[in-house]
């Protein structure tokens, strides 16, 4: 059959952004590469070309996975995305870094052994949560359990959120891999994310039949953001695209206020509860987090999971306004210096 638009993800979220002229003028692609001056495009007919990006375009905004127009020569625009996970550059000048675009379902992987940790798989799960993507939780290496039974493990994974499936699985079991192909048929895009060992290029691996290897791609620029080459998009059996960068593998927790408080849902509600609109929820009075604790209907543990993940949510948040804000003090400094010469000069 002739690949069509659909075999790249493509639906009528995207149709609905064009207007009939582009329709008639532009052709749409899907950019599986994401380089500093170009972009690699994988085309309705899955061939991968590369366009330099011209004009106001630049390669910060555009995220592997996102969808484009092109008139063949040039990128026209990038369209609105379904989903984007981003993370706080690292460096001095603390930006919003664009991951990926476009992903319906992360899989976060853990295994049946010491990985398994409850404050990782929730950080994950308010990352997934804040990008609109749908989570689902991986637990590998179920054939060789260590401490717990593997259902004790699904167990602990499905208190922590509801809304996500949990999977046991051996990573190198085919039929275990088919389990998981529900969520990577055509028209779906998928990116696994998980601690070193856990068990991802096995998986993706099993979904591809390609070894994908990130280290391979990994192609730092001078001022240490990484870009990607043109192997960051990968055709899976079932019909959908599996996205890996090297910049999932490091996901930093920031701007997730919302996923945090989807995720904890409980405590979120608790709080609105509280006698004191700023209460910290640690011995003032009328605390409806601590009146829970006390009565044993909230899990101290939990609470103190929670409090981590919005520090560490508030810190990255604000380093990021932190520069903003540097930034257009600078850019106002420099202004007025000059305007400070010119009235010197005379002009
Ligand atoms: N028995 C068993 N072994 C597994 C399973 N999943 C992964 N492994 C093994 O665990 C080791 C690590 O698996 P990888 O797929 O390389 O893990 P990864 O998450 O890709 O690790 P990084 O590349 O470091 O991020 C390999 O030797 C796998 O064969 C599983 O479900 N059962
Ligand atoms: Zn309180």
């Amino acid at each position: 059959m002739h690949p069509t638009l659909s075999d790249l993800g493509w639906s009528q979220f995207f149709t609905d952004q064009l207007d009939s002229n582009e329709i008639d003028t532009l052709t749409p692609v899907r950019l599986s590469g994401v380089r500093r001056r170009s972009v690699v495009a994988l085309t309705a007919d899955l061939d991968r070309k590369e366009i330099a990006l011209t004009g106001d375009h630049v390669a910060t905004d555009m995220a592997v996975g996102d969808f484009a127009l092109t008139d063949g020569e040039r990128l026209i625009r990038v369209l609105d995305r379904k989903t984007v996970i981003s993370r706080k550059a690292a460096g001095l000048a603390a930006q919003a870094q664009l991951i990926a675009a476009n992903i319906d379902t992360l899989i976060i992987t853990t295994s049946c052994n010491q990985d398994f940790n409850d404050a990782r798989l929730e950080r994950y799960l308010a990352i997934a949560i804040e990008a609109e993507t749908t989570p689902v939780i991986a637990i590998t290496k179920a054939d060789k359990p260590e401490g717990l039974t593997a259902e004790a493990y699904a167990e602990r994974a499905k208190a922590l959120y509801d809304g996500a499936d949990v999977l046991l699985i051996n990573a190198k079991s085919p039929d275990d891999i088919a389990r998981l192909e529900g969520y990577c048929g055509t028209g779906q895009t998928i990116a696994l994310v998980g601690s070193s060992g856990v068990g991802k290029s096995t998986i993706a691996r099993g979904l591809t039949g390609e070894d994908i290897a990130v280290g391979d791609i990994r192609d730092d620029d001078a001022k240490g953001r990484h870009t990607t080459t043109a192997r960051s998009m990968h055709r899976m059996h079932a019909g959908g695209w599996l996205i890996d960068t090297p910049g999932m593998r490091e996901l930093a927790l920031h701007d997730a206020s919302e996923g945090i408080a989807t995720l904890f849902e409980d405590i979120t509600d608790l709080a609105a509860q509280c006698k004191f609109s700023d209460c910290q929820h640690r011995t003032e009075p009328g605390c409806a987090v601590q009146r829970a604790v006390n009565a044993g209907t909230l899990d101290p543990e939990r609470l103190e999971r929670w409090r981590k993940l919005v520090d560490e949510d508030t810190h990255n948040s604000e380093t990021i306004a932190d520069a903003r804000e540097r930034g257009r003090k600078f850019s106002k400094m420099v202004k007025s210096t000059m305007k400070a010469k010119k009235a010197r000069r005379g002009e």
